[in-house]
């Protein structure tokens, strides 16, 4: 259990779903900060601006950061334009130069939660402190790594918290430049459903032109909120260049974007909702009726084979099976990879069965071959 605040609490009434926040990948310039701030200020739907300060770099040798002096850029466009400030912290350092310098929220990136050692230290230097942190996931798509650092922080005594959902590192580079990975995040959903969860398409997309789709992908799935890498000038960002978009595309992408509610109060979409849901409960049930009934076929099959010493794993009839399935799979318009996911789950829970058949067997009961 986490012990957190809704979002709607962070900064008073006013803020709320969804929280959108942008600003540059890094903090580069004073100018470069106050241009990105200023515009972004103009966009009513923004109400946090990023930027990172320290940058954990995967190699050396790139820009890691312009460091404490940014957060004096950061002091002033809070101060000009009234936008929320938040950085990345990874060390207990970062922290307390952070909150000395006035910054609102604070993040944990994706290098720092997947160090169990690195998230304690940050906790403890976060203890009893009352600005909002967001803990992105971990590199590799770890769930546990992913709460254990929520619940290292919330335990740390921080209530104002929220996950990032930023994509996992993808083994062969190409497409996307993370994997999205959506079912993890809506688990964490489903396991702590009062943690606010908001998208960071800019990191999922790795292309400015991909990221809108993500977002609206990130909005249709729930999550109360994006997190968009914003320049004044991309094409001379020092870091993640390709992905960041201009203030002008984010005021235009958020203007044409749809943001959907959990739920409404309309009672003839209540009524319809009801009626389609009770049709699927129904479906359901007889779908489990039907794989209950195969699964004692698969054990009566089982026996005959025990009988007989006849290997449990029949390759030949599995792949028949998958090919005539697949087939028909096209044919009503099921996705194939869907399919094919499904019946190796039903033919791995067949064969668990069927070996359990003959691990019951009695002594002398199952024959060898002379
Ligand atoms: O046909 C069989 O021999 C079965 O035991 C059934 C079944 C299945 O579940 O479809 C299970 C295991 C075999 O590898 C092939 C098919």
């Amino acid at each position: 259990m986490l012990d957190i605040v809704t979002a709607s609490e962070w900064f008073g009434s006013e803020f709320g779903r969804p929280i959108i926040i942008g600003g540059p990948c890094s903090a580069e310039t004073r100018e470069q900060v106050m241009s990105t701030a200023l515009a972004i200020a103009e966009i009513k739907e923004v109400s946090i601006f990023r930027a990172g300060v320290w940058k954990p770099r995967t190699r050396p040798g790139n820009f890691e950061g312009a460091g404490n002096e940014a957060l004096e850029w950061l002091a002033e466009a809070k101060a000009a334009t009234g936008l929320k400030m938040a950085v990345e912290v990874a060390t207990p350092a970062h922290v307390e130069a952070a909150l000395k310098a006035g910054v609102d929220v604070l993040w944990v990136g994706a290098r720092t939660v997947s160090n169990p050692f690195s998230v304690q230290e940050l906790a403890a230097a976060l203890g009893g402190v009352d600005v909002p942190v967001l803990v992105k996931n971990p590199i590799n798509p770890d769930i546990e790594l992913w709460i254990g650092a929520l619940e290292r922080i919330n335990r740390a005594g921080c209530k104002k918290l929220a996950a990032i959902h930023r994509g996992f590192y993808p083994f062969e580079k190409r497409g996307l430049r993370n994997i999205p990975r959506w079912e993890v995040p809506i688990e964490l959903k489903r396991l702590f459903p009062n943690l606010p969860m908001i998208c960071d398409p800019s990191h999922i997309a790795g292309k400015w032109e991909l990221v809108q789709s993500i977002a609206q992908q990130a909005l249709d799935l729930d999550m109360d909120g994006l997190m968009i890498e914003t320049h004044i000038n991309p094409s001379v960002a020092l870091s993640d260049a390709r992905q960041q978009l201009t203030p002008a595309q984010l005021s235009e992408m958020v203007g044409s974007m749809s943001f959907p509610t959990s739920t409404t109060t309309d009672t003839s979409f209540a009524r319809c909702i009801q009626t389609l849901r009770q049709r699927i409960d129904s479906l359901d049930a007889q779908m489990l009726e039907l794989i209950a009934q195969r699964m004692k076929i698969a054990e009566e099959i089982g026996r005959f084979k025990l009988q007989q010493n006849v290997t449990i794993l029949q390759v030949r009839r599995f792949e028949q099976i998958l090919k005539d399935r697949l087939e028909q799979a096209e044919v009503i318009g099921l996705n194939h990879e869907f399919v094919k996911n499904l019946l190796e789950m039903v033919h791995k829970e067949s064969i668990l069965r069927q070996e359990a058949i003959m691990r019951s067997s009695g002594p002398g009961e199952r024959k060898f071959p002379c």
